[in-house]
């Protein structure tokens, strides 16, 4: 099983990153490699090109992927399905042109010159709009083309803004919203493999933002405890080994988003608890 992840650019690090947590930790994987081993034998990482990864999928140099929803797009692959919304590299790929300029709408484009490194994304949005603007592949520095004439507005990926600001664009509308996703090729849906990469890597999704809350209880205030945990699927109890059985305290476990904390801890402290403890989760398998 090969998966294909950037090889550079800002979705290379969290890409790892992501990996590493979900426990396919990287083996003789030197800068600069095409390939690195993980610690399980059957999964290698091939490093790509963001916008290379859907072609390198849907061709069998890789079974599984992880780029861009935008680059999967572009890339007009008929034979893969995404498995797993990654969630980072949120970002959108607008049309914009020119602030002081005159084109406000879609229908100002009929005829004129749209700029783009997503050609094919450009061409399916406008067959939906019923105008035809001529549109011009570019490599990047999208931004500068209606700038020296080049083109009268361009579709780009925008998250802060800062870059269109920069140049003096403004957001006509938008094209599409875009995050990271893990696919596979059709044929390999089915392998056992690669539904335990999909779990690995959705296991440390679900964690995000969750924290686990421990503590000891006095047994009667056990249903107040239980009242103020938002626990998902409720709390785990547990005996305190050496503990008489009569003997009053058991220890409470339980998962509560990160934002609930604060508050909780309060409330089962209030509720009776003692001897709290908050960590981290790694990883949470359904
Ligand atoms: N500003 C951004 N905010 C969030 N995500 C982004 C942003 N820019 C790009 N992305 C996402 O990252 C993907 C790859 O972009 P990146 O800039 O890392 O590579 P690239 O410029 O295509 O790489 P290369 O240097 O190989 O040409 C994009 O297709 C998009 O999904
Ligand atoms: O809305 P913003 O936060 O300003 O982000 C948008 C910019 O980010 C990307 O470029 P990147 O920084 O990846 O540089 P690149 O052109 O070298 O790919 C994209 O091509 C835009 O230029
Ligand atoms: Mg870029």
């Amino acid at each position: 099983m090969r998966i294909a992840v950037p090889n550079k650019g800002r979705l290379h690090e969290p890409t790892i990153d992501l990996l590493e947590r979900a426990g396919l930790h990287l083996e003789n994987g030197a800068d600069r490699k095409l390939y690195a081993d993980t610690v399980d034998p059957d999964v290698t990482v091939l490093f790509a090109r963001a916008a290379d990864i859907p072609e390198y999928v849907a061709d069998g140099a890789a079974d599984l992927g992880i780029t861009g929803f935008d680059q999967v797009q572009e890339a007009r692959v008929d034979n893969v399905a995404e498995l797993l919304d990654l969630e980072f590299g949120r970002c959108r790929l607008v049309l914009a042109a020119p602030e002081d300029g005159d084109i406000e709408s879609v229908d100002d484009l009929a005829g004129k010159i749209v700029a783009t490194e997503f050609p094919n994304i450009t061409a399916d949005f406008f067959a939906g709009t019923g105008v035809e603007p001529d549109i011009v592949e570019v490599s990047g520095a999208t931004e500068l083309t209606p700038h020296v004439e080049m083109a009268d507005a361009i579709v780009d990926i925008t998250s802060t803004g800062t870059t269109l600001k920069m140049n003096r664009l403004a957001v006509v509308e938008e094209v599409l919203s875009s995050s990271v996703r893990l696919f596979g090729r059709d044929d390999v849906l089915e392998e056992s493999k690669v539904e335990e990469v999909r779990t690995a890597l959705s296991s440390v999704k679900r964690a995000e933002g969750k924290r686990y809350l421990m503590m000891n209880v006095p047994r009667d205030r056990l249903a107040d405890i239980r009242d103020v945990i938002p626990g998902l699927g409720g709390p785990t109890v547990m005996d305190i080994a050496d503990e008489d059985e009569d003997e009053a305290t058991v220890a409470v476990h339980a998962v509560v988003n990160e934002g609930d904390v604060f508050e909780t801890i309060t409330e089962v402290k209030n509720a009776g608890a003692s001897d709290i403890l908050v960590t981290e989760i790694e990883r949470l398998v359904e």
